[in-house]
């Protein structure tokens, strides 16, 4: 099994680096890639933690070496927000640097699974897409853009208000990765019950998650190390579903065939062709109903954003 993380050098792939150094399976391969030329020494870095892994890392203008045979890509490369700016305000810079990587991937590993993790999630993962149609290597059951951030922070922020054991709260996260966009459904979470108050608290702290960190870091960058710990829980699922094991089930922002829009954030089976299938989100209280309708015009100003960037 071969990973590669694509902007491997940066806050969030070196911390993913790590973390798939010590916990893929035994006789993987962990690829890294980034333009910063630091990347290889990253790699060396890794490579004297004693694992079964083994791990090269490449820089330069060009990810193909690091993308030849890879059965899964990780995407961190671009920038990151500053205090006062908005996930979209990366569009200009971003849009461009996972354009062209995916360009590389359509060419290289056209039938990796590849997890989106760059922002603006919403319009990356559309852009992704269309990339890989132009190429004639579209299968939107191999395209995903992470989401999995947004479900531990969900676990983490419930446990702490009710004062339960983390490990045993599971929560879904649909619709996107900005914003109102992010609903985590609350009414479904065994075993708690939540004032009409709380619900609100909570689903604000939520979707807001991710500029606390902005703002706590002070210009600093964007949240890094869990994320690292986000993205490794969800590519260790990919590999898991590659390699037939049963069960396994992650939120993402997916083309699912979504009554709600192109791409949407739900649950999905995973298996050995990525998506085996995507499945309901259940049942949602008149709450989440409201938020996930009033949600829909933004998620699909993002998604046409990043089809008509392509086109
Ligand atoms: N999906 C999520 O939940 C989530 C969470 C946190 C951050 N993010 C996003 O992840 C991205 C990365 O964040 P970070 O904190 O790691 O940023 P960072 O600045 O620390 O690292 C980004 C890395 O990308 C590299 N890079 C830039 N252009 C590149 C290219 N063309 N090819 C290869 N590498 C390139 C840089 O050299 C740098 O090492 C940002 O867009 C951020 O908003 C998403
Ligand atoms: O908030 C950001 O800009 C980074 C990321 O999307 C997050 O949710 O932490």
């Amino acid at each position: 099994m071969k990973v590669a993380v694509l902007g491997a050098a940066g806050g969030i792939g070196q911390a993913l680096a790590l973390l798939l150094k010590t916990q893929l399976p035994a006789g993987s391969h962990l690829s890294l890639y980034d333009i910063a030329p630091v990347t290889p020494g990253v790699a060396v870095d890794l490579s004297h933690i004693p694992t079964a892994v083994e791990i090269k890392g490449f820089a330069g203008e060009d990810p193909t070496p690091a993308l030849v045979g890879a059965d899964v890509v990780l995407i961190s490369a671009g920038v990151a927000r500053k205090p006062g700016m908005d996930r979209s305000d990366l569009f200009n810079i971003n849009a461009g640097i996972v354009r062209n990587l995916i360009e590389k991937v359509a060419a290289t590993c056209p039938t990796a699974l590849v997890g989106i993790i760059t922002n603006p999630v919403n319009t990356t993962v559309a852009i992704a897409a269309e990339v890989m149609k132009k190429a004639g290597v579209y299968d939107k059951n191999r395209l995903f853009g992470i989401t999995t951030l947004d479900v531990i922070r969900s676990e983490t922020f419930i446990a702490e208000l009710k004062g339960l054991n983390v490990a045993d709260v599971k929560v879904n996260v649909i619709g996107g990765h900005s914003g109102v966009t992010i609903l985590p459904l609350l009414s479904q979470v065994e075993g708690v019950t939540f004032t009409d108050e709380e619900v609100a608290s909570l689903t604000t702290r939520i979707q807001n998650a991710g500029t606390e960190v902005v703002e706590a870091k002070a210009g600093g960058g964007s949240a890094t190390l869990s994320m690292g710990q986000a993205a490794c829980r969800f590519g260790l699922s990919l590999v898991r579903g590659l390699q037939g094991e049963a069960n396994i089930v992650e939120c993402a922002y997916v083309d699912g065939g979504s009554e709600h829009a192109e791409f949407f954030a739900q649950p999905v089976l995973l298996g050995k062709n990525g998506i085996e299938k995507v499945l309901p989100y259940g049942e949602v209280s008149a709450f989440e109903a409201n938020a996930r309708d009033s949600m829909l015009d933004t998620l699909k100003g993002d998604i046409k954003l990043g089809v008509d960037f392509v086109k």
